[in-house]
């Protein structure tokens, strides 16, 4: 057998494997179908996070079991896509995300919600919680804390001002690209960004001497891309996928000074998850004035056996709130004993799957 015949035989055998792996998924789409009309006359939620990491972890297990050749990613990609596909069959929803569309946080919401959802670009972090509020959108996506900047504000105040759970976190690793239609560093004259993307990358504008010419802050690294693509002398610190949205050559990649920054995000809806077993729960906590009353309370955490993975905390019209987030999920037995004793301090922001640990 020639190569060309091989190659020919193995493409007939892969066209066979796909004409089933279609037959499967309809198949599977079809049964998606009849989970959405459940679930549409009992109310049921349609995104389950802590469902869909059951299967994945039950494939994982399945995978290693064979010694099969996906590794854990790569059925993880396949199957949030495949999920995602389905919650779109069971019924439709908006996925509202602080844009404009290029934005780290679209990233974030497409990780979760595929290519094929519907998605809409919320301009500011209060108008994704609005939004929510007034149901136009189903879900919200926004970033809550970046391993270089620290907690987002408007996301604490957000929750502040209204009640949206978070259903589940993701984890994004941001790179930053120089994009600019310019050949050489030298013709660069002004670099667009956002302001804490200059922070972000300011070895990178020192070592290349780009610290003297014009950083101007803007409202997105998107608008930044769109701005460097329609100006000569000009450049954006941008996401890779916003220089390619406006056609913006890319010069230099990964020019963040830390690599492993990274940015946490929060899906919010308005319902709430059920235990997965791997759970972690947010909470904000606005304490009376009073000697000792953090010790008193992070005691009453400890004595518990609940493990506090984070507290910070931020200041709201001229209070300290905290924003705490603790393993385990709010109707575990001896988190209910400790939110119950704390309620009048405690407003809980959601329980959902653990897939960070700290960032
Ligand atoms: C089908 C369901 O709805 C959604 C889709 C899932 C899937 O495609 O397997 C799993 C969980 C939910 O996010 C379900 O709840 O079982």
């Amino acid at each position: 057998m020639t190569n060309e015949d091989g190659l020919l035989e193995l493409r007939n055998q892969l066209d066979n494997i796909d004409n089933k792996l279609l037959e499967l998924l309809n198949e599977r789409m079809n049964i998606v179908h009849k989970v959405g009309s459940l679930k549409a006359k009992s109310g049921g939620a349609i995104y389950r996070p802590d469902r869909e990491k059951a299967i994945i972890d039950r494939l994982d297990k399945i995978n290693q079991a064979q010694s099969g050749l996906l590794n854990r990613s790569a059925i993880e990609a396949l199957f949030l896509e495949i999920f995602a596909i389905s919650r779109n069959i069971e019924l439709p929803e908006n996925i509202g995300y602080l844009g404009p569309q290029g934005s780290f946080t679209h990233q974030a919401a497409e990780s979760r919600f595929g290519a094929m959802s519907s998605y809409i670009s919320i301009s500011s972090i209060k108008g994704i919680f609005k939004e929510l509020a007034s149901k136009k959108i189903k879900f919200g996506v926004v970033p809550i804390e970046n391993s270089s900047n620290g907690i987002v504000n408007d996301t604490i105040n957000g929750f502040t001002n209204y009640d949206s759970k978070i259903v589940a976190e993701v984890l994004l690793n941001i790179h930053h690209t120089l994009a600019t239609t310019c050949d050489k560093i030298s013709d660069i004259k002004k670099i667009y960004s956002k302001d804490i993307a200059f922070d972000q990358c300011r070895r990178f504008l020192t070592n290349f001497g780009l610290d003297e010419v014009d950083l101007i802050p803007v409202e997105s690294t998107t608008k930044a891309a769109k701005l460097a693509a329609n100006e000569p002398n000009s450049a954006a610190i941008c996401a890779h996928v916003a220089a390619k949205l406006y056609n913006l050559p890319i010069l230099f990649e990964n020019i963040e000074d830390k690599d492993n920054n990274k940015t946490r995000f929060f899906i919010l809806s308005d319902f709430e998850n059920a235990q997965s077993g791997n759970d972690k729960t947010s909470i904000l906590v606005n304490l009376p004035d009073e000697q000792g009353v953090l010790v008193r309370f992070l005691n009453d955490f400890n004595n518990s056996g609940i493990n506090l993975t984070k507290i910070k905390s931020h200041i709201v019209e001229g209070n300290s709130i905290f924003f705490i987030d603790f393993d385990g999920h709010k109707d575990d037995d001896n988190v209910k004993k400790v939110l119950e004793k704390h309620k009048s301090s405690i407003k809980v922001l959601g329980s959902y799957v653990k897939e960070i640990s700290d960032i």
